[in-house]
């Protein structure tokens, strides 16, 4: 199992670049793909699900180029795509079924894969309720459940838990570390806290451009000692974001406490604290708009 992305762009009609040259290989594991709104990680995912052709570049499944040879790899693909849509008079079940047979399983088999694929998204007992009574949450885990259907050897989850509540993320985060363990994941998605739990490899997009990849602890590594906390009045909060890189702001009883991502402290009494990953994801994706050398990316890496 083995995906191969080699120098992949994307140009829609109209001239937009979405994706500028994206090179990945990837194993079984959990890909966490992190970018903010517009990265083209969408793009990216449509391309490898086979929806959309890349305008240059290759995609390899296991040696075998997909845009050229597709039926391959769609055999072997789940795909939850970012806008998901469901038949709201069809049930659960219902719809289950009727995808089941499009992905050509035979319906003995698709039943008892969609009874277990219900219990594994908690969604037995209201199986036999239309979907159009269901919150965001539960169809999303629909959503999840059809994308398991053919027990993939490749998953796209694209955005999975837009619309989830804190419960259900956790759930959904915890059942993709599970699949994981025999298949290629790829969760795409702009919450650092959706990799955070689930994936031991990430690889951070802006601007159709993959800008860093490795292991969580490769890309704290790259602002350990540059993670300042401190408190400021509330009233200088605006003017102190403009001078300095506030990965967070947490209002206090005693005024603004900021998490600052800085070479030396922002102020005299600042404490230098440990980097979590929220703050490893902004000092790679900040540098993107920054012209300046002040405002580029830190790295404890060699060049
Ligand atoms: N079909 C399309 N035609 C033209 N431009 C598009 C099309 N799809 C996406 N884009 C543009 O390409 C860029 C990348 O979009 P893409 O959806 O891949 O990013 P993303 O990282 O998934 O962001 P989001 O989470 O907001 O969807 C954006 O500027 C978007 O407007």
């Amino acid at each position: 199992m083995e995906l191969d992305i080699s120098e992949v762009s994307k140009v829609y009609r109209g001239g937009k670049r979405a994706l500028g040259g994206v090179t990945l290989r990837l194993g079984p594991g959990v890909l966490g793909l992190l970018g903010p709104n517009g990265a083209g990680k969408s793009s990216l995912m449509r391309i490898i699900a086979t929806i959309t052709r890349p305008s240059d570049g290759t995609v390899r499944w296991d040696g075998e180029d997909v845009v050229a040879r597709p039926d391959r790899l769609r055999r072997v693909l789940g795909y939850l795509p970012q806008e998901f849509g469901v038949y709201p008079n069809l049930t659960a079940a219902e719809f289950l079924s009727y995808l089941a047979a499009v992905k050509g399983l035979s319906a003995q088999s698709a039943r008892a894969r969609i009874d277990e694929l219900l219990e594994l998204v908690n969604l037995t007992d209201v199986g036999k309720r239309p979907l159009g009574k269901f919150s965001g949450g539960m169809r999303q885990r629909v959503g999840i459940a059809q994308a398991l259907l053919n027990d993939p050897e490749l998953l796209i989850v694209d955005e999975p838990t837009a619309g989830l509540d804190p419960e259900e993320r956790v759930r959904f985060r915890n059942l993709l570390g599970d699949l994981a363990a025999h298949r290629v994941v790829i969760l795409s998605t702009h919450i650092v806290s959706d990799v955070e739990a689930t994936a031991d490899d990430i690889a951070i997009m802006a601007q159709g451009r993959l800008l860093r990849r490795g292991t969580p602890e490769h890309l704290l590594g790259m602002v350990d000692g540059y993670v300042w906390e401190t408190m400021i009045p509330s009233a200088e909060l605006i003017e102190f974001r403009e001078r300095h890189v506030v990965s967070r702001a947490v209002r206090t009883p005693d005024g603004i406490r900021v998490r600052v991502l800085a070479p030396e402290p922002p102020t005299i009494d600042a404490v230098n604290v440990p980097p979590d990953l929220e703050d490893a994801y902004l000092n790679v994706v900040r540098g993107v708009n920054q012209a300046t050398a002040a405002r580029a990316e830190f790295t404890r890496e060699a060049p």
